[in-house]
């Protein structure tokens, strides 16, 4: 299609043009069950929503694959049928020289009559240009075409790959496609605008303007803001005239000391206004060399010298767009939409540059996500996902990519068996960086040492557009988790990142080096100084950041000024110098984990030596990092600016409003290695597998622990089920089921999964050979514990059974380091439960006094043991375990109760959640 004719079309546009209403689109929902893992789960999980499209045509249908879009997957759908008919698909596979024929062919569509009343972006464009004044009446600026037409901007990368990374060069090419069509478009080479040659019907223009609303009269401005060339010039509020009679363009030309719109460049989108709307730069365009002539664009020849100051790079704004710009510039939100011709616009201040500025950075991204710009910062390291605050590590990568137009992160996930030592620790590295720039690592690396001799482990690449390696991540830690992984890896790179971008946002990496300069000024008294929360904790506080000016400093009562004063100084003189407190951020609750960097050192400090309820308040000198960051967070810039020139110190205000220890499973895996949940799985197995047991009945089985590991091992049982009464839990266990039993079931001939509590009685589960129930007593409250004990023995009643608890007693070792907050401490001096979930916990007294009485009414033995620690040492095992078994001579009252109760058949109240049988594999519910 050379010189001309349409743009090309979607798939779905040419079946439409070839069977119009013939070609039928229905689209289906698709809600994927996949997505659990587990087929035959009877546990309604909720999947994303997917679409799957069938496109029926007069002669064949067509079903697409599912997608999360609809229109994607109706143009799938269309591109099958064109597959089917035998037509090329559209696609970007095009040679350079299609790629020019396209360009071509979508300018002069643009300046076709249809084109003129057309509902996209560039129809307003050309409708405004036509309301533009003398020479440059109809002409539309190159930069708007490029910036506008996506399609134009892919057809030139294909021309030009480098236009990745120079923009600008997109508008060399649509001039150079323009120069083809000499007969139809005015591409003047002094002026980087197009024009159609001939005059518009004159009945197309007239309708036009009787369409066009014109109210010349009105004047409207928007709000920008300026950013000079200068960096020494501060960046300013501005506005640009927006007025309806006006092309906006022009305006910004105008701002910027242009002639007019078409020397001005566009960029692309940054960051969002404060409503939301997008903003982009507008800067001088560079000079645009003409292939066919040396003449340049941006100004004449008579204009050149002037112009040569303004064409030196803008660092700021060439930072916040990445790449070149050139003079001062403009950072506006103003643009058309479809389907309109009003103007879109939004005011912009200074404070929309700064956060533009913040969040370039990995730690900017995750302040202003977390809405405490100064107080916030990138945590470095990822504990689990419920410790984690704010947006996930992978998720700030993939913006932080976005922002630098990058590719996408390319994870590579791999569970293959450990490599050599040496391999992995030559897998560390870093391409293009210093080689030696690893001493923050340090730290790190000490925990970093592969624990597990399994799992996953993630690496991730960085690459530009253009598949060149900006950096490669790959730590050698091995994760349970395929998740945390990934989102480790994600971590490692974008601190590496912060590191390179933050150089003005370094905070103190020692949280206690600072503590020189901070005036403690600690309203209620007490061991200050001590550390009392530990890492790991949750804490949530209220804070507040601001900045006081001491009158003394003040630049008109400065030290200079007061030298020799004192004395005349009258009292009124003092009450006038009042100290100026200006709130900069504040927020009303924000949690952290304690110990991983989350927060501003000086807070962090603070607040671990703070009890709960207690309010602290402390300045410290303004660190020069953070004007920046108070100007990304206020809105009246100007009052800043006064204020930060007069040496002000930087006020926090802090409450603490709570603490939640570090979690149980966490500080259990940090006492005992293998941690605590392990040695009891691992107990239990043991009695298994020394059993000849062939039925087994975990209570309150969770996400299966127990199950898991017994199928690791040759035992005699045929028949496994879990009980529980969390529907997460259970959807756990059968996806872990699903996948180890479809390997290798062994014995195992069935494995159930029942919904239910375990209070009450289910005849399926009578006369087993095996029950357990391993920490579990303790999430229920005392009576149903003691309910849960009478029913397990009297009515379910397995040989042999096996309950684990925590020891009370064992906590004071666990909780060294994490002694109470003051509340708890006057409420008892007992040390804490070791999980907010816990109703009690039991002292090996109370354990035993339970399972002893339990036993002996219910014609049990029972034997006590426990795991982590000792039992001849006190305080005993951290988890102690009771092993009760149904005596031989069992002729017991219970015996009868159980049988009559059996008998009834009609006691199953538990819901059947999931099933496996060895012939026929699951079975629905
Ligand atoms: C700490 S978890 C222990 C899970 C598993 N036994 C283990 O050791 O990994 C406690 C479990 O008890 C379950 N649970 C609590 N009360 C229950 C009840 N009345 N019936 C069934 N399960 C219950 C909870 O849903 C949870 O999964
Ligand atoms: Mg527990």
């Amino acid at each position: 299609m050379a010189g001309g004719g349409k743009p090309k079309l979607s798939s779905k546009a040419v079946i439409h043009q070839k069977f119009g209403a013939n070609a039928v689109y229905r689209i289906e929902e698709v809600h994927d069950s996949s997505d659990s893992g587990c087929p035959g789960l009877a546990i309604p999980r909720k999947g994303p929503c997917l679409y799957r499209c069938h496109l029926q045509l007069p002669d064949f249908s067509v079903v697409s694959t599912v997608f999360k879009k609809k229109k994607d997957s109706e143009q799938s759908a269309a591109e099958l049928a064109l597959d089917k008919l035998g037509i090329r698909p559209q696609n970007d596979d095009l040679t350079v020289d299609e790629a020019w024929d396209d360009i071509v062919g979508r300018i002069k569509h643009m300046f076709s009559d249809e084109f003129l009343s057309s509902e996209h972006p560039l129809g307003a464009h050309l409708r405004a240009s036509l309301r533009r004044e003398g020479d440059s009446c109809g002409s539309v600026p190159v930069s708007v075409i490029a910036t506008f037409d996506a399609k134009i901007n892919s057809r030139c990368k294909i021309i030009n790959p480098s236009l990745e990374s120079d923009p600008f060069l997109v508008i060399s090419c649509v001039m150079k496609a323009a120069a083809k069509l000499s007969d139809y478009v005015v591409a003047s080479p002094h002026v980087a605008s197009l024009r159609r040659k001939n005059a518009y019907p004159s009945e197309i223009v007239e309708a036009l303007a009787t369409t066009h609303v014109s109210d010349s009269q009105d004047c409207r401005k928007v709000e920008a803001a300026y950013i000079p060339c200068d960096g020494e010039e501060v960046v300013e509020l501005d506005a640009i005239d927006i007025s309806s009679g006006k092309y906006y363009m022009d305006s910004i030309a105008e701002r910027l000391c242009l002639k007019d719109g078409s020397q001005v460049m566009i960029s692309r989108t940054l960051g969002k206004a404060s409503c939301g709307s997008e903003c982009r730069l507008y800067s001088a365009l560079p000079k645009l060399k003409s292939s066919d002539n040396s003449s340049e664009v941006a100004g004449s020849s008579t204009e050149e010298s002037a112009h040569t100051e303004k064409f030196r790079k803008n660092v700021r704004a060439s930072y916040i767009c990445g790449q070149d710009i050139h003079g001062d510039a403009i950072l506006a939100s103003v643009g058309y939409r479809w389907k309109t011709d009003d103007l879109d616009y939004d005011d912009v201040n200074v404070k929309s540059f700064y956060r533009i500025c913040c969040g370039m950075s990995p730690n900017g991204i995750y302040k202003i996500a977390r809405k405490a710009v100064l107080a916030a910062q990138l945590p470095f390291s990822f504990t689990t996902k419920s410790n984690w605050r704010g947006p996930l590590p992978r998720d700030i990568l993939k913006m932080f990519c976005q922002q630098h137009r990058l590719a996408e992160p390319d994870f590579t996930v791999s569970t293959a068996p450990v490599k050599s030592l040496s391999d992995i620790y030559r897998s560390h590295k870093k391409l293009k960086v210093l080689e030696s720039d690893d001493a923050g690592d340090e730290k790190e690396r000490e925990d970093d040492t592969p624990r597990l001799k399994h799992g996953f482990r993630c690496e991730v690449k960085i690459l530009t557009k253009s598949k060149d390696v900006v950096l490669e991540c790959s730590p050698r830690k091995f994760y349970e988790k395929e998740n945390d992984a990934i989102q480790n890896v994600s971590l490692k790179a974008l601190l590496w990142f912060s590191k390179y971008f933050d150089e003005l946002d370094v905070d103190g990496e020692q949280p206690n080096d600072t503590d020189d300069d901070q005036t403690a000024n600690v309203a209620s008294s007490g061991e200050k100084g001590v550390q009392s929360i530990t890492n790991g904790s949750v804490v949530s506080i209220c804070y507040s950041l601001s900045l006081e000016v001491d009158p003394e400093y003040s630049s008109d009562g400065g030290e200079e000024g007061s030298e020799g004063n004192e004395d005349v100084e009258s009292e009124e003189d003092i009450e006038n110098c009042e100290y100026s407190i200006d709130l900069i951020e504040s927020n009303e609750e924000i949690e952290f984990e304690v110990g991983t960097g989350a927060m501003n050192s000086h807070i962090e400090s603070a607040v671990t030596k703070m009890t709960v309820g207690e309010y602290a308040s402390f300045n410290t000198t303004l660190p020069e990092y953070a004007e920046a960051l108070i100007l990304a967070t206020v809105t009246d810039t100007a009052r800043f600016r006064s204020l930060l020139s007069e040496r002000p110190a930087l006020v926090y205000s802090i409450i603490l409003l709570g603490v939640k220890g570090p979690t149980e499973e966490r500080m259990e895996a940090a006492f005992f290695k293998p941690p605590l949940s392990k040695q009891r799985v691992e107990y239990a197995v043991k009695h298994i597998k020394e059993s000849s047991a062939s039925t087994l009945a975990d209570f309150g089985c969770g996400s299966g622990s127990l199950l898991d590991s017994l199928l690791d091992y040759p035992t005699s049982l045929q028949s496994i089920i879990g009980v529980d009464i969390s529907p997460k839990g259970l959807a756990r266990a059968a996806k872990m089921l699903h996948s180890k039993l479809n390997k290798e079931a062994g014995n195992v001939k069935s494995a159930t999964l029942y919904d239910g509590s375990i209070l009450e009685f289910d005849t399926r589960l009578h006369d087993i050979d095996i029950g357990t129930c391993l920490e579990v007593i303790e999430h229920m409250e005392e009576d149903e514990a003691c309910q849960f004990g009478e029913k397990v023995l009297s009515l379910f009643r397995p040989k042999l059974l096996i309950v684990s608890t925590p020891n009370f007693e064992y906590n004071t070792i666990l909780q060294k380091s994490t002694p109470a907050t003051e509340e708890e401490k006057s409420e008892s001096q007992l040390p804490k439960f070791r999980n907010h979930d816990h109703k009690f916990e039991w002292t090996r007294e109370q354990f035993n006094q339970w399972a002893s009485n339990l036993a002996k009414r219910h014609n049990y033995s029972v034997e006590f043991s426990g795991v982590g620690g000792s039992g001849g040492v006190e305080p005993g095992f951290a988890s102690q375990i009771a092993v009760f078994k149904r005596e031989a001579s069992s002729s017991s009252a219970d015996k009868v109760v159980a049988a009559e109760n059996v008998e009834e058949g009609s006691l199953q109240p538990y819901k059947v959640i999931w099933e496996w049988k060895k012939d026929d594999g699951e079975k629905k519910d």
